[in-house]
C-alpha cells in the first residue's frame, strides 16, 4: 500500500496539471520581489482580489503567492485550482550583492493553514549563498513531503560565477544544471527560465528527468502573439507549463490573452489561431 503522503502529493499536484499534464499558472508575488511599480501599468491589478477574480474566470489552472497575499486573496482561488504558496523571497531594496540570497518569510504550517496545494522556494544555483538557499529548501521539501504536500523549485542560476563561465544565466547549460540540481534536491515541479530555443529548453526538460518543467515567464511582450509563442515552443519542447506574472497582469484585459494562452497549453493550437479565436487579432 501507499504510504499517506504519496496519496495527497499526487492528489495536490492534479489541481494545478490537468489530464495531459500540463498547466498555466499565475504568478502574483511582484509586489514584494519587484515592488508595486510592476502594478503601474494597469494599477487596478495591485488589488490581488480584482487581479485573482479575473484569471478564475478565465481558467487558470493555478495561482502562486506569498502568504499574506493568501490571506486576502487565498479564498478567491476556486477550490479545483491549485493554490500554491511561495515561502522564500527577496526584496529588490536590499543592496544587490544580498540580493543573491532569497530569504524564509513564511513556514509549512503557514501554507498548510492557508490550504495551499503545493509550496514553493526558490534556490539560486551557483549564488554566494546557494549554501543557505540549499539547506532551506532541504528543510522545507522534507517537512511538505511528510505531510503530503508537492514542493516546487524556482531553480534560478544566478550569481557572479554563473556571469563568468557561462556569460549569462539564461545558457541553456546553466539552466539545464539548475533544473537538474532542483531533480536531485527533491523537486516535484521545477519553474526556470526560457534558454532561447526550443532545442535547448527540450535538454532541460531531459535534465529534469521526468519532473515537470514549468517556464517562469519574465517580462511583458508587447505583441501578445510574440508571448504566445514563446509558450508554444515551450510545450512544443516538452516542458509543462508556464508560471506567468506580468504578461497577464500588466495587460488591460487579461481574460482573452489567459484564454489564448490556454489553448496553446491544452489543446497544441497555433499561436496566431489561439488568438485570434479570442480575439486578440
Ligand atoms: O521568479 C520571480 C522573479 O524572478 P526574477 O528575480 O524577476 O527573475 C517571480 O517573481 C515571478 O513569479 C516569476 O518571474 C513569474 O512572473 P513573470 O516573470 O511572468 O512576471
Amino acid at each position: 500500500m501507499d504510504a499517506y503522503q504519496n496519496v495527497g502529493i499526487r492528489r495536490r499536484m492534479k489541481r494545478f496539471f490537468r489530464r495531459d499534464g500540463r498547466a498555466l499558472i499565475f504568478a502574483m508575488d511582484h509586489g514584494f520581489e519587484h515592488g508595486p511599480t510592476d502594478f503601474e501599468e494597469h494599477w487596478e491589478h495591485v488589488n490581488p482580489r480584482i487581479i485573482i477574480k479575473k484569471v478564475m474566470r478565465a481558467g487558470i489552472d493555478g495561482v502562486m503567492m506569498l502568504p499574506g497575499l493568501a490571506r486576502i486573496a487565498g479564498n478567491d482561488v476556486k477550490p479545483d485550482r491549485g493554490l500554491m504558496i511561495k515561502l522564500t523571497s527577496k526584496t529588490n531594496l536590499r543592496p544587490k550583492d544580498d540580493q543573491l540570497l532569497q530569504s524564509q518569510l513564511g513556514y509549512v504550517e503557514d501554507a498548510v493553514k492557508l490550504g495551499a496545494d503545493a509550496i514553493a522556494a526558490t534556490v539560486y544555483w551557483g549564488s554566494p549563498q546557494e549554501d543557505a538557499m540549499m539547506r532551506q529548501f532541504a528543510e522545507i521539501a522534507s517537512y511538505a513531503h511528510d505531510l503530503g504536500f508537492p514542493v516546487v523549485q524556482f531553480a534560478y542560476p544566478r550569481g557572479p560565477y554563473i556571469n563568468e563561465k557561462y556569460g549569462k544565466k539564461e545558457d541553456y547549460r546553466v539552466v539545464m544544471y539548475g533544473a537538474r540540481a532542483a531533480v536531485e534536491s527533491g523537486a516535484d515541479m521545477i519553474k526556470t527560465y526560457w534558454t532561447g530555443s526550443r532545442e535547448t529548453f527540450a535538454k532541460v526538460v531531459d535534465a529534469a528527468a521526468g519532473v515537470p518543467v514549468l517556464l517562469s515567464g519574465g517580462a511583458k511582450t508587447d505583441n501578445p502573439v510574440d508571448f504566445l509563442k514563446l509558450v508554444w515552443d515551450v510545450i512544443e519542447a516538452g516542458g509543462a507549463g508556464a508560471v506567468v506574472g506580468r504578461n497577464i497582469f500588466q495587460r488591460e484585459d487579461p481574460e482573452p490573452f489567459i484564454k489564448a494562452l490556454l489553448r496553446v497549453v491544452h489543446r497544441n493550437e497555433d499561436p496566431e489561431e489561439a488568438a485570434k479565436a479570442e480575439g486578440l487579432l
